[in-house]
């Protein structure tokens, strides 16, 4: 598909085609650790650019700002002009949105790959030369068959490349796992492509932490790692049932298997349950590949750790209910957190939608503060719960909402008058919270049901709350 020999291992010029959550970070890492590259992300969302050239950039994450801010305008530039950035640049990564089909063959499972596709045929289309193009965005393995038919099938004599290079990067640590990842991974079947990546990569990441593999091996396991994690966190939550029938604590459970340096501490904390853009996303795309190979056990196995990560948001919401006396309705309920996780802005597939939604069907009264998540944001997740499959029509969802949802600027404000409280997302400031003066502004009894443990050594119960945890 090219000349190997032609290929640059010296990289100048990059484009990122998709400015999000990936885009963004990623490339402000590269362009802050290699200054001699130009880096340029574009995108065709005109709003998303102008946010990356202001001082309010679209998304939070600890010490991001910083970087952006020493690169931008020197080797980092933001740009809606797709074409001359692909055209300019010698290496092209494509990290666009790759969400869950929602309609047609694999709705509900497959990952739609309208965006990816586009962004071939759009490279296809300017490029002259050689360029190497790096799949950056999560993706089915075998995908880069499809992106390399498409990019050999343009009019113009330009030759490609094609690497998967997944991001391992979380929300809320995007700076400091960019900084010291614990591998890059670089699939591919041309070795002068592969080194030019490397060779970006090793300015800052030691050698060893180079990962290089084949094609499909990188992309199946980005989809694996996803799986495997989120695994872990159902099958912790999984065990926070058992728990609450026992007597057993979950967290006592969590630091006694995770001490076997075989399971190992990490992603055991039990939760009202995962969410975020990319857990639920991947492994529903794991489980249609498995299904499209012709391995239903395979898929089915998979398929358990999403159901048992709705059973544990489902699981919360009965537990509120029939606390509390088996209704909701009118009570004032008040929401601690947003967020899918802490410091971050991002609400995709969060708990608390999931919970809030369930809350407003019993028709509770919601006053919702999180530290990051816009009003708007939050109005909008809520809109599309309540009429997702049909629970509400527009109307009663709109009507539901202006009834029923308020926004408070602080714990104590959301806490004033309320039956109880509902701790969805863990965010640090949580525990600095005066609940002397919280229990005073409650309605009693004082219920406070924490779906992120994140108060269980605040003594609540002795300051006369009912306090009830996950997994406990
Ligand atoms: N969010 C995360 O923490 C992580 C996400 N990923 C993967 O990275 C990929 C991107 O995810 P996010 O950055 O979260 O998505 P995002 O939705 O925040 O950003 C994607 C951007 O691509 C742009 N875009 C779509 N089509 C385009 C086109 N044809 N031309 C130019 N721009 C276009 C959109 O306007 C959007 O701004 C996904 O495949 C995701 O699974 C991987 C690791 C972490
Ligand atoms: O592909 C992706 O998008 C990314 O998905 C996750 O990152 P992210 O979703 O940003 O955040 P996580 O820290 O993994 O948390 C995911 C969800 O699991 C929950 N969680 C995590 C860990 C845990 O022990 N318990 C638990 O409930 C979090 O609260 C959150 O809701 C992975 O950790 C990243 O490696 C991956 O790159």
């Amino acid at each position: 598909m090219s000349d190997t020999q032609a290929i640059p291992t010296e990289i100048k010029r990059i484009c990122c085609i998709g400015a999000g959550y990936v885009g963004g970070p990623t490339m402000a890492m590269i362009a802050h650790k290699c200054p001699q590259i130009d880096v340029t992300v574009v995108d065709i969302n005109p709003q998303r650019i102008a946010q990356w050239n202001s001082d309010e950039l679209p998304i939070y994450e600890p010490g991001l700002d910083e970087i952006v801010k020493e690169a931008r305008g020197r080797n980092l530039s933001f740009s809606t002009n797709v074409d001359q950035g692909i055209d300019q640049a010698e290496m092209v990564f494509i990290s666009v949105n790759t969400p869950t089909k929602t309609f047609g063959v694999g709705a509900g499972r497959a990952a739609n790959l309208e965006y990816v596709e586009k962004c071939a045929r759009q490279i296809a289309r300017v490029s002259t030369g050689h360029k190497i193009v790096v799949e950056k965005s999560t993706l089915p393995v075998r995908t880069a068959e499809a992106v390399k038919r498409i990019l050999s099938s343009g009019e113009t004599k330009a030759s490609f490349q094609v690497l998967s290079n997944p991001e391992f990067l979380a929300e809320g640590t995007a700076i400091d796992d960019l900084l010291a990842p614990d591998r890059v991974l670089i699939g591919g079947e041309c070795a002068n492509a592969i080194e030019s990546l490397v060779n970006i990569y090793a300015n800052w990441v030691p050698r060893e932490r180079l990962l290089t593999t084949n094609l499909w091996s990188s992309e199946l396991s980005k989809l694996t790692a996803n799986a495997f994690l989120a695994q872990r966190v159902s099958s912790i939550n999984a065990i926070s049932a058992l728990c609450e029938a026992t007597e057993a604590d979950v967290d006592e459970v969590a630091r006694a298997i995770g001490t076997d340096s075989r399971i190992g501490p990490k992603f055991l904390k039990s939760s009202v349950g995962f969410g975020g853009s990319c857990f639920q996303k991947d492994i529903l795309n794991l489980v249609y590949l498995c299904e499209y190979f012709g391995l239903p056990e395979v898929a089915n196995y998979w398929e358990q750790v999403v159901a048992m990560n709705d059973y544990q948001k489902r699981r919360f919401v009965t537990r509120i209910l029939r606390t509390m006396f088996n209704t909701v309705s009118d009570k004032k309920i008040g929401i601690w957190g947003f967020a899918f996780k802490k410091d971050t802005n991002d609400t995709r597939e969060s708990a608390a939608i999931y919970v809030c939604r369930d809350l407003l069907l019993e028709k509770a009264r919601l006053d919702i503060y999180d530290p990051k998540v816009p009003q708007d944001q939050i109005k909008r997740d809520l809109m599309w719960a309540l009429t997702d499959q049909g629970a509400m029509s527009s109307e009663q969802a709109q009507a539901a909402i202006e009834e029923n949802v308020r926004f408070a600027d602080g714990c104590l404000p959301s806490a004033t008058d309320a039956h109880a409280i509902a701790v969805l997302t863990e965010w640090d400031e949580f525990a600095d919270v005066d609940f002397q003066a919280v229990h005073q502004v409650m309605k009693k009894p004082a219920f406070v049901f924490d779906g992120r443990n994140v108060l269980k050594d605040m003594d609540l119960r002795q300051l006369g709350f009912d306090y009830y945890g996950i997994g406990f």
